[in-house]
C-alpha cells in the first residue's frame, strides 16, 4: 500500500538552450523521508525542483509525485513549495499574505480560519501576523514563506534555502520547525547549502554537481564511512611510525584533532616535545582502535589521550567536490 514513493524522478532532464540545467537525475524519496539535495551554486539544484514541483517542464525523463504525474492537479494539492527567491506583497498583513495562498489552494475558509493562526505560531510569527509585511525582517519573510508552503497541510515539503536568510537563531527554529514536521510524517525535500542542516535533519542526500548526481546515500552511512582516531603518544619516533604502518597495514599519519570538535582543546596541549605527537589513522571499527594502542604500547609508546572524530558533512561534501571544476556563474 504504501510502496509508492513519494518522489520518483527517472533520468529527470532540463536541457535550456544555453547548455545548462540539470541531466539524468534518479533518485527516489520515501514518504515520511527528509532528502537533502546537495551542491555547489549553480549545479542545477532549483531546477530540479521546479520540475518537480510543476513550475518548468523536463526537456526529458519522467518523474512521479505519490504516484501522480508532474504537473498534475493532484500532484500539486499534495506539495507544499518555498521557492528560493521569493517577494511576497509587501503592503499586506502576513496573515493576509498566508490567507491569499489558502484561497488560490481553494482551502475552506473555515478551515483557514483555524489553520492559519495556528501556523503564524508554528512558524514563530504569531504575534506579528497583523503586521504588513514591507516591516517584517528577511528572517521573517522566510518564515512566512514557510507558513505559505504549509497552508495546504501537504504531504510533500519542498524546500528551496529555508534557512539563507536567517541568524544562527533563526536558523534553530526553523531546524526545530521542519524536525516537528519530519516528525508529524511530511516528506522533506530540502535543498541547503547549509550542511548543518542537511546532517541533522535529512536520512539521505544527493550531492548534484554540474547537473548531474554525483554521489548520493544515507546521510549517516556517508558520514560513518571515515572516523578519524586520533591518538596522543609518547616515546614518539619516525622508525616506530614506520614500524607501525607496516606492521598493520593502516595509514597512520601524525595529525592532530580538528579543533572544536569532540574532545580536542589545543589550549590544553601542554609544552612542546617532539616525542609526544598526535597519531591518526582513519579505522572502521571501535575494535581496531583497541588493538592499534595495544602495539603502541607493546613498542613503548606511552597513550596519553584517544580522540574518535566523525567526518561531518561539510568535510565530505569539500572531499566529494575537491579537483571538480564547477561551471559556477561566471562562465
Ligand atoms: N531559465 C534559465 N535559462 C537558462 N539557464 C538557466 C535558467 N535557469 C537556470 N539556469 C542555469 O542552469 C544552471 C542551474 O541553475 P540552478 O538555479 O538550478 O542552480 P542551483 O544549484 O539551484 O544554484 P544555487 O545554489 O546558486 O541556487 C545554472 O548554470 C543557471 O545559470
Amino acid at each position: 500500500m504504501s510502496s509508492i514513493p513519494a518522489i520518483d524522478a527517472n533520468a529527470l532532464t532540463k536541457a535550456y538552450p544555453n547548455g545548462r540545467g540539470c541531466q539524468d537525475v534518479t533518485l527516489t524519496v520515501g514518504k515520511g523521508e527528509a532528502f537533502g539535495f546537495l551542491g555547489p551554486n549553480g549545479a542545477g539544484k532549483s531546477t530540479f525542483v521546479k520540475m518537480l514541483v510543476g513550475l518548468i517542464s523536463p526537456t526529458d525523463g519522467q518523474a512521479s509525485i505519490l504516484g501522480h504525474p508532474l504537473g498534475s492537479i493532484e500532484a500539486k494539492m499534495k506539495i507544499g513549495y518555498l521557492p528560493e527567491l521569493y517577494r511576497y506583497q509587501d503592503w499586506l498583513t502576513g496573515e493576509e499574505v498566508v490567507r491569499l495562498h489558502a484561497k488560490l489552494c481553494r482551502i475552506p475558509k473555515s478551515v483557514m480560519d483555524q489553520r492559519i493562526p495556528q501556523l503564524l505560531q508554528e512558524v514563530g510569527i504569531g504575534l506579528r501576523g497583523g503586521d504588513r509585511v514591507k516591516h517584517y525582517s528577511k528572517g521573517m519573510q522566510q518564515r512566512l514563506g514557510l507558513a505559505c508552503a504549509l497552508v495546504n497541510d501537504p504531504e510533500i515539503l519542498f524546500l528551496d534555502e529555508p534557512s539563507s536568510a536567517l541568524d544562527p537563531i533563526g536558523r534553530m527554529e526553523v531546524r526545530k520547525i521542519l524536525q516537528r514536521l519530519k516528525e508529524r510524517g511530511i516528506t522533506i525535500f530540502l535543498n541547503s547549502h547549509l550542511l548543518e542542516d542537511v546532517e541533522v535533519l535529512c536520512d539521505r542526500m544527493a550531492l548534484l554537481s554540474n547537473g548531474a548526481v554525483l554521489r548520493h546515500g544515507k546521510v549517516a552511512e556517508m558520514l560513518n564511512k571515515r572516523t578519524n582516531w586520533h591518538f596522543k603518544v609518547g616515546g614518539y619516533t619516525p622508525f616506530l611510525l614506520s614500524w607501525l604502518n607496516e606492521h598493520t597495514g593502516l595509514t597512520i599519519r601524525q595529525s592532530v584533532p580538528a579543533a572544536g570538535k569532540s574532545g580536542y582543546d589545543p589550549a590544553q596541549e601542554g609544552e612542546s616535545d617532539s616525542s609526544i605527537v598526535w597519531l591518526a589513522a582513519e579505522l572502521d571499527h571501535e575494535e581496531q582502535a583497541g588493538w592499534l594502542n595495544g602495539l603502541m604500547v607493546q613498542q613503548g609508546m606511552t597513550l596519553y589521550q584517544v580522540i574518535r572524530q566523525t567526518e561531518r558533512l561539510e568535510d565530505w561534501f569539500m572531499d566529494a567536490v575537491a579537483g571538480l571544476s564547477h561551471r559556477g556563474e561566471k562562465e
